[in-house]
Protein backbone atom coordinates (compact mmCIF):
# COMPACT_ATOMS: atom_id res chain seq x y z
CA UNK A 1 0.00 0.00 0.00
CA UNK A 2 0.77 3.66 -0.16
CA UNK A 3 3.60 5.31 2.30
CA UNK A 4 2.50 7.21 4.58
CA UNK A 5 4.89 9.44 4.98
CA UNK A 6 5.36 10.15 1.46
CA UNK A 7 1.66 10.54 1.77
CA UNK A 8 2.35 13.31 4.19
CA UNK A 9 4.85 15.16 2.13
CA UNK A 10 2.60 15.20 -0.48
CA UNK A 11 -0.03 16.89 1.38
CA UNK A 12 2.94 19.90 2.46
CA UNK A 13 4.08 20.09 -0.62
CA UNK A 14 0.35 20.10 -2.44
CA UNK A 15 -0.37 23.03 0.47
CA UNK A 16 2.55 25.07 0.40
CA UNK A 17 1.55 25.50 -3.16
CA UNK A 18 -1.64 27.36 -3.27
CA UNK A 19 -2.28 31.24 -2.06
CA UNK A 20 -0.56 31.57 1.42
CA UNK A 21 0.60 28.41 1.19
CA UNK A 22 3.98 29.33 1.77
CA UNK A 23 3.53 32.16 4.68
CA UNK A 24 5.62 31.45 7.74
CA UNK A 25 3.68 32.54 10.27
CA UNK A 26 4.91 33.51 13.99
CA UNK A 27 3.83 32.50 17.43
CA UNK A 28 0.83 34.71 17.68
CA UNK A 29 -0.34 34.68 13.98
CA UNK A 30 -0.47 30.63 14.68
CA UNK A 31 -2.50 31.41 17.87
CA UNK A 32 -4.85 33.19 15.39
CA UNK A 33 -5.29 30.87 13.12
CA UNK A 34 -6.44 28.11 14.76
CA UNK A 35 -9.04 30.32 16.35
CA UNK A 36 -10.16 31.25 12.59
CA UNK A 37 -9.95 27.46 12.08
CA UNK A 38 -12.44 26.37 14.47
CA UNK A 39 -15.14 29.93 13.52
CA UNK A 40 -14.63 28.72 9.58
CA UNK A 41 -15.56 25.54 10.99
CA UNK A 42 -18.54 26.60 12.36
CA UNK A 43 -19.43 28.33 9.26
CA UNK A 44 -19.25 25.85 7.35
CA UNK A 45 -21.49 23.34 9.45
CA UNK A 46 -23.19 25.60 10.97
CA UNK A 47 -24.83 27.22 7.68
CA UNK A 48 -27.26 28.08 6.38
CA UNK A 49 -24.80 30.17 4.16
CA UNK A 50 -22.48 28.41 1.59
CA UNK A 51 -20.95 29.27 -0.92
CA UNK A 52 -23.18 28.15 -3.75
CA UNK A 53 -26.00 30.94 -2.11
CA UNK A 54 -26.36 34.27 -4.28
CA UNK A 55 -24.79 37.18 -2.17
CA UNK A 56 -27.70 38.96 -2.38
CA UNK A 57 -29.44 36.21 -0.10
CA UNK A 58 -25.97 35.18 1.86
CA UNK A 59 -25.55 38.49 2.91
CA UNK A 60 -27.47 38.86 6.03
CA UNK A 61 -26.10 35.58 7.20
CA UNK A 62 -22.51 36.70 6.06
CA UNK A 63 -23.39 40.00 8.59
CA UNK A 64 -23.58 37.67 11.32
CA UNK A 65 -20.46 35.59 10.61
CA UNK A 66 -17.37 36.15 13.32
CA UNK A 67 -15.14 35.10 10.09
CA UNK A 68 -16.72 38.43 8.57
CA UNK A 69 -15.91 40.60 11.19
CA UNK A 70 -12.33 39.25 11.40
CA UNK A 71 -11.95 40.36 7.96
CA UNK A 72 -13.77 43.34 8.26
CA UNK A 73 -11.01 44.17 11.06
CA UNK A 74 -8.06 42.47 8.73
CA UNK A 75 -5.61 45.29 7.31
CA UNK A 76 -6.46 44.70 3.46
CA UNK A 77 -4.11 46.30 1.94
CA UNK A 78 -5.50 48.16 -1.56
CA UNK A 79 -8.81 47.74 -3.51
CA UNK A 80 -7.14 47.21 -7.14
CA UNK A 81 -10.28 46.87 -9.16
CA UNK A 82 -13.41 49.13 -8.65
CA UNK A 83 -15.35 51.14 -10.96
CA UNK A 84 -16.11 55.40 -10.38
CA UNK A 85 -19.60 55.45 -9.85
CA UNK A 86 -20.08 52.18 -7.48
CA UNK A 87 -18.03 53.00 -4.71
CA UNK A 88 -20.37 54.79 -2.36
CA UNK A 89 -23.29 53.15 -0.68
CA UNK A 90 -26.30 54.42 -2.11
CA UNK A 91 -27.85 55.39 1.02
CA UNK A 92 -25.58 57.98 0.94
CA UNK A 93 -26.68 59.35 -2.65
CA UNK A 94 -30.06 59.25 -1.40
CA UNK A 95 -30.77 60.53 1.85
CA UNK A 96 -27.44 63.01 1.10
CA UNK A 97 -27.32 64.04 -2.30
CA UNK A 98 -30.58 63.93 -3.49
CA UNK A 99 -31.71 66.13 -0.48
CA UNK A 100 -29.68 68.87 -1.56
CA UNK A 101 -31.04 72.50 -3.48
CA UNK A 102 -31.85 71.99 -6.68
CA UNK A 103 -31.86 68.45 -7.09
CA UNK A 104 -34.81 67.27 -9.96
CA UNK A 105 -35.59 64.17 -11.20
CA UNK A 106 -38.03 62.56 -13.62
CA UNK A 107 -39.44 59.27 -13.87
CA UNK A 108 -38.77 56.85 -16.94
CA UNK A 109 -40.92 54.75 -19.08
CA UNK A 110 -38.72 51.71 -18.33
CA UNK A 111 -39.74 52.19 -14.52
CA UNK A 112 -36.24 54.24 -13.53
CA UNK A 113 -35.78 57.55 -12.94
CA UNK A 114 -33.17 60.54 -14.03
CA UNK A 115 -31.41 63.05 -11.94
CA UNK A 116 -30.26 66.49 -12.23
CA UNK A 117 -28.97 69.62 -10.52
CA UNK A 118 -29.86 72.74 -12.02
CA UNK A 119 -30.78 76.75 -11.43
CA UNK A 120 -33.93 76.91 -13.55
CA UNK A 121 -36.66 74.33 -15.25
CA UNK A 122 -34.25 71.96 -17.13
CA UNK A 123 -34.75 71.02 -20.51
CA UNK A 124 -37.33 67.74 -20.83
CA UNK A 125 -35.86 64.35 -22.08
CA UNK A 126 -36.91 62.09 -24.38
CA UNK A 127 -38.85 58.54 -22.53
CA UNK A 128 -39.07 60.71 -19.59
CA UNK A 129 -41.60 62.63 -17.32
CA UNK A 130 -41.47 66.32 -17.30
CA UNK A 131 -38.76 67.50 -14.36
CA UNK A 132 -40.08 68.06 -11.15
CA UNK A 133 -38.47 69.69 -8.41
CA UNK A 134 -37.40 67.01 -5.65
CA UNK A 135 -38.38 69.43 -2.63
CA UNK A 136 -41.40 70.17 -3.52
CA UNK A 137 -42.13 66.34 -4.88
CA UNK A 138 -41.02 65.41 -0.82
CA UNK A 139 -43.02 68.08 0.24
CA UNK A 140 -46.19 67.29 -1.37
CA UNK A 141 -46.17 63.47 0.04
CA UNK A 142 -44.97 63.93 3.20
CA UNK A 143 -43.67 60.57 4.00
CA UNK A 144 -40.43 60.26 1.91
CA UNK A 145 -39.42 56.93 3.05
CA UNK A 146 -40.94 54.88 -0.03
CA UNK A 147 -39.87 57.33 -2.36
CA UNK A 148 -36.47 56.89 -1.42
CA UNK A 149 -36.68 53.13 -1.24
CA UNK A 150 -37.67 53.24 -4.59
CA UNK A 151 -34.43 55.47 -5.59
CA UNK A 152 -32.36 52.84 -3.42
CA UNK A 153 -33.97 50.07 -5.38
CA UNK A 154 -32.80 52.06 -9.27
CA UNK A 155 -29.27 52.32 -7.90
CA UNK A 156 -28.54 48.85 -7.06
CA UNK A 157 -29.25 45.24 -8.33
CA UNK A 158 -29.87 44.25 -4.90
CA UNK A 159 -33.30 41.72 -4.93
CA UNK A 160 -34.90 38.81 -3.13
CA UNK A 161 -35.15 36.67 -6.04
CA UNK A 162 -32.13 37.06 -8.44
CA UNK A 163 -32.87 34.37 -10.33
CA UNK A 164 -36.38 35.16 -11.29
CA UNK A 165 -35.82 39.44 -11.61
CA UNK A 166 -32.13 38.56 -13.68
CA UNK A 167 -32.73 35.50 -16.09
CA UNK A 168 -29.87 35.95 -18.29
CA UNK A 169 -26.87 37.57 -18.70
CA UNK A 170 -28.09 39.99 -21.17
CA UNK A 171 -30.97 40.97 -18.50
CA UNK A 172 -28.24 41.59 -15.57
CA UNK A 173 -25.90 44.11 -17.48
CA UNK A 174 -29.25 45.65 -18.84
CA UNK A 175 -30.51 46.85 -15.19
CA UNK A 176 -26.52 46.82 -14.34
CA UNK A 177 -26.16 49.71 -17.22
CA UNK A 178 -29.48 51.51 -16.58
CA UNK A 179 -28.29 51.65 -12.21
CA UNK A 180 -24.75 53.45 -13.72
CA UNK A 181 -27.19 56.05 -15.40
CA UNK A 182 -29.22 56.87 -12.63
CA UNK A 183 -26.22 57.59 -10.71
CA UNK A 184 -25.32 59.68 -13.46
CA UNK A 185 -27.03 63.16 -13.11
CA UNK A 186 -26.28 62.93 -9.57
CA UNK A 187 -22.42 62.01 -9.64
CA UNK A 188 -21.40 64.33 -12.55
CA UNK A 189 -22.80 67.14 -10.47
CA UNK A 190 -19.34 68.67 -9.87
CA UNK A 191 -19.77 69.69 -6.25
CA UNK A 192 -21.29 66.23 -6.17
CA UNK A 193 -18.49 64.71 -7.77
CA UNK A 194 -15.71 65.81 -5.49
CA UNK A 195 -18.14 64.68 -2.33
CA UNK A 196 -18.73 61.70 -3.75
CA UNK A 197 -14.88 60.53 -4.03
CA UNK A 198 -14.13 61.72 -0.20
CA UNK A 199 -17.17 59.61 1.01
CA UNK A 200 -16.32 56.79 -1.44
CA UNK A 201 -12.36 57.04 0.34
CA UNK A 202 -13.78 57.00 3.33
CA UNK A 203 -15.66 54.11 2.84
CA UNK A 204 -13.08 52.55 2.23
CA UNK A 205 -10.81 53.16 4.89
CA UNK A 206 -13.10 52.26 6.75
CA UNK A 207 -13.33 48.75 5.99
CA UNK A 208 -9.07 49.05 6.42
CA UNK A 209 -7.82 49.53 2.72
CA UNK A 210 -5.37 52.02 2.71
CA UNK A 211 -4.70 52.67 -1.14
CA UNK A 212 -7.52 52.35 -3.80
CA UNK A 213 -6.84 52.43 -7.52
CA UNK A 214 -10.26 53.50 -9.40
CA UNK A 215 -11.40 52.88 -12.76
CA UNK A 216 -12.98 55.45 -13.94
CA UNK A 217 -14.69 57.29 -17.28
CA UNK A 218 -14.16 60.37 -16.52
CA UNK A 219 -17.53 61.94 -18.31
CA UNK A 220 -17.96 65.56 -18.14
CA UNK A 221 -19.03 67.21 -14.73
CA UNK A 222 -21.65 70.39 -14.80
CA UNK A 223 -22.71 73.29 -12.81
CA UNK A 224 -25.98 74.40 -11.96
CA UNK A 225 -26.20 76.94 -15.02
CA UNK A 226 -25.40 73.75 -16.97
CA UNK A 227 -21.46 74.61 -17.59
CA UNK A 228 -19.41 71.98 -18.19
CA UNK A 229 -15.64 70.69 -16.88
CA UNK A 230 -13.42 68.29 -19.19
CA UNK A 231 -10.96 65.55 -17.57
CA UNK A 232 -8.64 68.35 -16.82
CA UNK A 233 -10.45 69.16 -14.17
CA UNK A 234 -12.05 66.18 -13.37
CA UNK A 235 -8.38 64.69 -12.76
CA UNK A 236 -7.25 68.12 -10.80
CA UNK A 237 -10.64 67.75 -8.73
CA UNK A 238 -9.02 63.73 -7.58
CA UNK A 239 -5.93 65.04 -6.99
CA UNK A 240 -7.24 68.10 -4.78
CA UNK A 241 -9.66 64.99 -3.12
CA UNK A 242 -7.16 62.84 -2.18
CA UNK A 243 -4.79 65.42 -0.72
CA UNK A 244 -7.52 66.39 1.46
CA UNK A 245 -8.21 62.92 1.99
CA UNK A 246 -4.59 61.93 3.12
CA UNK A 247 -4.37 65.04 4.91
CA UNK A 248 -7.15 64.11 7.08
CA UNK A 249 -5.95 60.50 7.10
CA UNK A 250 -2.42 60.36 7.08
CA UNK A 251 -2.39 56.32 6.93
CA UNK A 252 -4.38 56.13 4.23
CA UNK A 253 -1.94 56.18 1.52
CA UNK A 254 -3.69 57.59 -1.55
CA UNK A 255 -5.61 56.51 -4.93
CA UNK A 256 -4.89 56.56 -8.75
CA UNK A 257 -6.84 56.67 -12.13
CA UNK A 258 -6.90 54.14 -14.61
CA UNK A 259 -8.46 56.03 -17.22
CA UNK A 260 -11.29 54.08 -19.03
CA UNK A 261 -13.85 54.07 -21.81
CA UNK A 262 -16.65 51.86 -23.23
CA UNK A 263 -15.30 48.92 -25.12
CA UNK A 264 -18.15 49.84 -27.77
CA UNK A 265 -16.35 53.01 -29.03
CA UNK A 266 -14.89 52.55 -33.13
CA UNK A 267 -11.42 52.70 -34.25
CA UNK A 268 -11.31 56.13 -34.44
CA UNK A 269 -12.68 57.32 -31.40
CA UNK A 270 -9.63 55.08 -29.62
CA UNK A 271 -7.11 56.98 -31.04
CA UNK A 272 -8.41 59.60 -29.53
CA UNK A 273 -9.36 58.09 -26.20
CA UNK A 274 -5.54 56.90 -26.00
CA UNK A 275 -4.41 60.13 -26.94
CA UNK A 276 -6.40 62.23 -24.71
CA UNK A 277 -4.81 58.65 -21.92
CA UNK A 278 -1.20 59.59 -22.78
CA UNK A 279 -1.87 63.46 -22.10
CA UNK A 280 -3.26 62.69 -18.87
CA UNK A 281 -0.38 60.59 -17.96
CA UNK A 282 2.09 63.43 -18.88
CA UNK A 283 0.08 65.73 -17.19
CA UNK A 284 -0.86 63.82 -14.08
CA UNK A 285 2.00 61.75 -13.23
CA UNK A 286 0.80 60.92 -9.75
CA UNK A 287 -2.68 60.26 -9.88
CA UNK A 288 -2.98 58.80 -13.74
CA UNK A 289 -2.30 55.17 -13.58
CA UNK A 290 -3.10 53.89 -16.76
CA UNK A 291 -5.66 52.97 -19.48
CA UNK A 292 -8.67 50.29 -19.95
CA UNK A 293 -11.47 49.35 -21.78
CA UNK A 294 -15.10 48.41 -19.72
CA UNK A 295 -18.23 47.48 -20.25
CA UNK A 296 -20.11 44.06 -21.10
CA UNK A 297 -17.03 42.03 -22.69
CA UNK A 298 -19.66 40.00 -25.26
CA UNK A 299 -21.44 43.05 -26.32
CA UNK A 300 -18.12 44.96 -27.05
CA UNK A 301 -15.60 45.12 -29.66
CA UNK A 302 -12.18 42.99 -28.89
CA UNK A 303 -8.63 44.10 -27.72
CA UNK A 304 -7.58 43.50 -31.28
CA UNK A 305 -9.45 44.92 -33.34
CA UNK A 306 -7.98 48.07 -31.32
CA UNK A 307 -4.33 47.41 -32.04
CA UNK A 308 -3.50 50.45 -33.83
CA UNK A 309 -4.67 52.95 -31.15
CA UNK A 310 -3.05 50.47 -28.36
CA UNK A 311 0.12 50.48 -29.72
CA UNK A 312 0.64 54.32 -30.34
CA UNK A 313 2.36 54.78 -27.06
CA UNK A 314 4.51 52.35 -27.57
CA UNK A 315 5.47 53.99 -31.31
CA UNK A 316 6.02 57.40 -29.77
CA UNK A 317 7.84 56.29 -27.14
CA UNK A 318 5.37 56.86 -24.40
CA UNK A 319 4.77 54.78 -21.34
CA UNK A 320 1.04 54.07 -21.08
CA UNK A 321 0.29 51.03 -18.11
CA UNK A 322 -2.79 48.85 -19.49
CA UNK A 323 -4.89 47.37 -17.12
CA UNK A 324 -7.61 45.47 -19.43
CA UNK A 325 -10.70 43.78 -18.27
CA UNK A 326 -10.26 40.62 -20.36
CA UNK A 327 -11.63 37.02 -19.72
CA UNK A 328 -14.80 38.04 -18.20
CA UNK A 329 -16.90 36.10 -20.80
CA UNK A 330 -17.95 32.78 -20.95
CA UNK A 331 -18.04 32.79 -24.93
CA UNK A 332 -15.21 30.19 -26.48
CA UNK A 333 -13.02 30.62 -29.50
CA UNK A 334 -14.42 33.94 -30.38
CA UNK A 335 -12.83 36.87 -31.23
CA UNK A 336 -13.82 38.70 -27.85
CA UNK A 337 -12.10 35.09 -26.19
CA UNK A 338 -8.81 36.21 -27.67
CA UNK A 339 -8.91 39.04 -25.09
CA UNK A 340 -6.93 37.27 -22.78
CA UNK A 341 -4.17 36.32 -25.03
CA UNK A 342 -4.19 39.91 -26.74
CA UNK A 343 -3.92 41.74 -23.09
CA UNK A 344 -1.36 39.70 -22.47
CA UNK A 345 0.49 41.39 -25.99
CA UNK A 346 -0.08 44.59 -24.97
CA UNK A 347 1.83 44.25 -21.96
CA UNK A 348 -1.26 44.56 -19.21
CA UNK A 349 0.06 45.61 -16.40
CA UNK A 350 -3.12 43.41 -14.48
CA UNK A 351 -6.16 41.36 -16.26
CA UNK A 352 -9.13 42.06 -14.91
CA UNK A 353 -11.23 39.30 -13.95
CA UNK A 354 -9.44 36.59 -16.08
CA UNK A 355 -12.46 34.72 -15.64
CA UNK A 356 -11.76 32.49 -18.87
CA UNK A 357 -8.14 31.80 -17.88
CA UNK A 358 -8.40 28.46 -17.47
CA UNK A 359 -9.15 27.82 -20.74
CA UNK A 360 -6.62 29.06 -21.98
CA UNK A 361 -3.23 27.01 -21.02
CA UNK A 362 -1.16 28.96 -22.90
CA UNK A 363 -2.32 32.32 -21.85
CA UNK A 364 -2.30 30.65 -18.16
CA UNK A 365 1.44 30.14 -18.25
CA UNK A 366 2.14 33.51 -20.55
CA UNK A 367 0.51 35.50 -16.63
CA UNK A 368 2.14 32.99 -14.66
CA UNK A 369 5.62 34.33 -16.18
CA UNK A 370 5.38 37.48 -16.35
CA UNK A 371 3.94 37.64 -13.00
CA UNK A 372 0.85 39.34 -14.86
CA UNK A 373 -2.22 38.84 -11.65
CA UNK A 374 -5.71 38.40 -11.91
CA UNK A 375 -7.79 40.51 -9.97
CA UNK A 376 -10.60 38.35 -9.31
CA UNK A 377 -14.09 39.89 -8.15
CA UNK A 378 -16.29 36.98 -6.84
CA UNK A 379 -19.96 39.07 -5.41
CA UNK A 380 -19.24 40.84 -9.37
CA UNK A 381 -18.89 37.36 -11.14
CA UNK A 382 -21.44 35.58 -9.66
CA UNK A 383 -24.00 39.10 -9.77
CA UNK A 384 -23.47 39.02 -13.71
CA UNK A 385 -23.95 35.11 -13.94
CA UNK A 386 -21.12 33.94 -15.04
CA UNK A 387 -20.67 31.99 -12.13
CA UNK A 388 -23.38 30.71 -9.53
CA UNK A 389 -21.46 28.41 -6.97
CA UNK A 390 -18.31 29.78 -6.03
CA UNK A 391 -17.02 26.69 -5.39
CA UNK A 392 -16.99 26.15 -8.85
CA UNK A 393 -15.37 29.85 -9.74
CA UNK A 394 -12.13 29.27 -11.67
CA UNK A 395 -10.56 30.94 -8.84
CA UNK A 396 -10.61 28.15 -6.86
CA UNK A 397 -7.98 26.29 -9.27
CA UNK A 398 -5.84 29.68 -9.83
CA UNK A 399 -5.27 29.79 -6.12
CA UNK A 400 -4.76 25.94 -5.28
CA UNK A 401 -2.06 26.76 -8.15
CA UNK A 402 -0.15 29.58 -6.48
CA UNK A 403 -1.16 31.77 -9.32
CA UNK A 404 -0.74 35.51 -8.90
CA UNK A 405 -3.95 37.19 -8.00
CA UNK A 406 -5.79 39.79 -6.17
CA UNK A 407 -9.19 40.38 -4.76
CA UNK A 408 -11.48 43.45 -5.47
CA UNK A 409 -14.70 44.38 -5.13
CA UNK A 410 -15.96 45.49 -9.36
CA UNK A 411 -19.05 47.62 -7.64
CA UNK A 412 -19.69 47.00 -4.15
CA UNK A 413 -22.33 50.28 -4.11
CA UNK A 414 -24.49 48.40 -6.38
CA UNK A 415 -24.56 45.27 -4.86
CA UNK A 416 -24.51 46.58 -1.56
CA UNK A 417 -20.97 44.89 -0.20
CA UNK A 418 -18.98 46.69 1.94
CA UNK A 419 -16.11 48.37 -0.36
CA UNK A 420 -14.15 45.01 0.24
CA UNK A 421 -14.58 42.41 3.31
CA UNK A 422 -17.78 40.76 1.62
CA UNK A 423 -15.38 39.53 -1.42
CA UNK A 424 -12.58 38.81 1.02
CA UNK A 425 -15.39 36.52 2.61
CA UNK A 426 -17.15 34.95 -0.39
CA UNK A 427 -12.71 34.64 -1.69
CA UNK A 428 -11.90 33.13 1.55
CA UNK A 429 -14.77 30.63 2.33
CA UNK A 430 -15.80 30.00 -0.99
CA UNK A 431 -12.73 28.95 -3.21
CA UNK A 432 -10.52 27.18 -0.61
CA UNK A 433 -12.88 26.30 2.33
CA UNK A 434 -11.04 24.76 5.25
CA UNK A 435 -7.94 24.23 2.86
CA UNK A 436 -7.54 28.06 3.25
CA UNK A 437 -5.77 29.63 6.78
CA UNK A 438 -4.52 32.98 7.58
CA UNK A 439 -1.64 32.66 5.78
CA UNK A 440 -3.95 33.09 2.67
CA UNK A 441 -5.53 36.01 4.09
CA UNK A 442 -1.69 37.21 4.63
CA UNK A 443 -1.17 36.87 1.34
CA UNK A 444 -4.06 38.00 -0.26
CA UNK A 445 -3.33 41.37 1.34
CA UNK A 446 0.30 41.96 0.51
CA UNK A 447 -0.62 40.45 -2.80
CA UNK A 448 -2.78 43.75 -3.43
CA UNK A 449 0.09 46.19 -2.65
CA UNK A 450 2.14 44.06 -4.36
CA UNK A 451 0.63 44.30 -7.75
CA UNK A 452 -0.79 47.87 -6.89
CA UNK A 453 0.78 50.65 -9.88
CA UNK A 454 2.58 52.63 -6.67
CA UNK A 455 6.17 53.30 -7.85
CA UNK A 456 8.46 50.72 -6.03
CA UNK A 457 10.38 52.91 -2.81
CA UNK A 458 6.31 54.06 -2.39
CA UNK A 459 5.94 50.33 -2.48
CA UNK A 460 7.59 49.33 -0.34
CA UNK A 461 7.15 51.42 2.50
CA UNK A 462 3.49 50.60 1.95
CA UNK A 463 4.23 47.34 2.71
CA UNK A 464 6.14 47.57 5.68
CA UNK A 465 3.41 49.87 6.83
CA UNK A 466 0.70 46.86 5.79
CA UNK A 467 2.58 44.55 8.43
CA UNK A 468 3.01 46.54 11.06
CA UNK A 469 -1.10 47.18 10.88
CA UNK A 470 -1.12 43.41 10.33
CA UNK A 471 1.11 42.93 13.79
CA UNK A 472 -1.51 45.04 15.74
CA UNK A 473 -4.98 43.50 13.80
CA UNK A 474 -3.13 39.79 14.86
CA UNK A 475 -2.51 40.71 18.61
CA UNK A 476 -5.91 42.92 18.64
CA UNK A 477 -7.90 39.70 17.31
CA UNK A 478 -6.53 37.24 20.22
CA UNK A 479 -7.55 39.85 23.22
O1 LIG B 1 -17.26 44.04 -14.22
C1 LIG B 1 -17.26 44.93 -15.09
N1 LIG B 1 -16.79 44.67 -16.34
C2 LIG B 1 -16.80 45.58 -17.32
N2 LIG B 1 -17.25 46.82 -17.15
C3 LIG B 1 -17.73 47.15 -15.93
C4 LIG B 1 -17.75 46.24 -14.87
N3 LIG B 1 -18.27 46.89 -13.79
C5 LIG B 1 -18.55 48.15 -14.19
N4 LIG B 1 -18.24 48.30 -15.48
C6 LIG B 1 -18.39 49.48 -16.33
O2 LIG B 1 -17.92 50.62 -15.68
C7 LIG B 1 -18.75 51.70 -16.00
C8 LIG B 1 -18.69 52.69 -14.89
O3 LIG B 1 -17.39 53.15 -14.74
C9 LIG B 1 -20.13 51.12 -16.22
O4 LIG B 1 -20.86 51.85 -17.16
C10 LIG B 1 -19.85 49.71 -16.67
O5 LIG B 1 -19.96 49.64 -18.06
Amino acid sequence: GPDPRKREALIRLEASRRTGGNMTLNEREELLDSKLQTLMQHDIEAGPFSPSMHFFKAKRFIDQSPVFSLIQKMPKGAALHVHDFAMVDVDWLVKNVTYRENCYVCFTDEQTVQFIFSSGQPASRPRCSSWTLLRSLREKIKNSTELDNSFIGNLTLFTEDPDRDYPTQDSVWKRFEQAFLVAYGLVTYAPVFKDYLYEGLRQFYEDNIMFVEIRALLPATYELDGRLHDKDWSMRACQEVVRRFTAHYPDFLGARVIFTVHRGINATEAVKAVEEAMELQRNFPNIMAGFDFVGQEDLGRPLWYFKDALSLPEGRGVNLPYFFHAGETDSQGTDVDQNLMDALLFNTTRIGHGFALARHPVVKEMSRKMDVPIEICPISNQVLKLVSDLRNHPATVLMAEGHPLVISSDDPALFRATALSHDYYEAFMGFGGMSFNLGTLKELVINSLRYSSLPSQRKKDAIDVLLIKWDKFVVESLL
